[in-house]
C-alpha cells in the first residue's frame, strides 16, 4: 500500500528534516504517527500526500513508485488519498453540505447521488442539524468533523491526518478518533500523527516514532485481521 525505502527530505537548500526513512503500511493498517515537535511528522504527511516529493530514497503508494509517475497522474493518486488537518482548511463561505460535497462535484459525480451521499455522510459524523450552516458558526470540533466528512467522501483507499485533535476538547477527541476507525474498519488506511499521547495510549494501535527526522524502530505492528479485532479505546 505504501512503501519508503532511505527517503530523504529537504527544503530547498537546507538541512535533510527526514533521513533514511524506511517503512511499509499494509492495507488496512492504522498506525499513529508520534515524536516531538520539529521532529519531521508534517513533512512525512506531506510525502504521503504527495504535496512533496522526496529529495531521494523511493516512495511507492499503491504499488506505483512516485519517482516513475508523470506529474500528470500524481492526481489520480491524490484521490485516492483523504487529508485532515488540524486547521479544518474548509470554505467558509460554503454551506457544510457543500464543502462535504465538494470533491465529489469536482469528480464530476451526478447530482442526484451527491445529495445522496453527503446527506448520508453529513448524518454519520453526527452534523445532520448543522447540514446548511456555514463554517463560522461551528464549534471547531464540529468543523474537524465537516473536515473528516470531506476527506472521506469518496472513501479514500488511505486516510492522513495532522495533528486532527489540536485544540479540541477530550470528549470530541475521541469521537473525531472513533469515525477515523470506523473507516479504517471499512478498509481505508489509517496514519495519524498526533502529540496527544494520551489518545495514542488508550487507543493501543501501533505508533511510529520519528526523532528528528529518522523513523525508530516501530515498537510493534498489527496485521490488517488482527486491526479488525481491536476495540476502539482500551
Ligand atoms: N516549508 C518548509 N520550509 C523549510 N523548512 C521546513 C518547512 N516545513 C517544515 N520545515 C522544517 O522541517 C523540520 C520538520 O518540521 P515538521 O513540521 O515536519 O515537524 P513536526 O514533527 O510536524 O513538528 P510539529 O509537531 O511542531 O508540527 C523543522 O525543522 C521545520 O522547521
Amino acid at each position: 500500500m505504501v512503501r519508503f525505502e532511505n527517503v530523504g527530505l529537504r527544503y530547498g537548500n537546507g538541512p535533510e528534516v527526514l533521513r533514511d526513512v524506511s517503512f511499509h503500511l499494509q492495507p488496512g493498517s492504522f498506525h499513529f504517527l508520534v515524536g516531538p515537535t520539529g521532529a519531521g511528522k508534517s513533512s512525512l504527511l506531506k510525502l504521503l500526500y504527495l504535496s512533496e516529493r522526496p529529495s531521494r530514497g523511493m516512495v511507492t503508494l499503491f504499488g506505483q513508485a512516485l519517482s516513475k509517475t508523470p506529474r500528470s497522474q500524481l492526481a489520480e493518486l491524490r484521490r485516492k488519498i483523504g487529508v485532515v488537518f488540524q486547521d479544518f482548511r474548509l470554505l467558509d463561505h460554503m454551506t457544510v453540505f457543500d464543502n462535504v460535497a465538494l470533491p465529489l462535484r469536482i469528480a464530476g459525480t451526478p447530482e442526484k447521488k451527491v445529495q445522496e451521499m453527503v446527506s448520508d455522510l453529513v448524518a454519520w459524523v453526527g452534523l445532520e442539524e448543522k447540514m446548511h450552516a456555514l463554517p463560522p458558526t461551528l464549534s471547531g470540533g464540529q468543523k474537524q468533523l465537516v473536515a473528516i466528512a470531506r476527506a472521506v467522501i469518496t472513501s479514500p483507499k488511505l486516510i492522513v491526518a495532522d495533528e486532527p485533535t489540536g485544540n479540541i476538547d477530550r470528549e470530541m477527541s475521541y469521537r473525531i478518533m472513533r469515525l477515523f476507525i470506523e473507516m479504517n474498519k471499512l478498509g481505508s488506511t489509517v496514519v495519524v500523527a498526533t502529540h496527544d499521547m494520551y489518545l495514542v495510549d488508550r487507543m493501543k494501535r501501533p505508533v511510529m516514532e520519528l526523532h528528528e527526522g529518522k523513523l525508530l524502530e516501530a515498537s510493534w505492528w498489527l496485521t490488517p485481521g488482527e486491526a479488525q479485532e481491536m476495540p476502539d479505546f482500551a
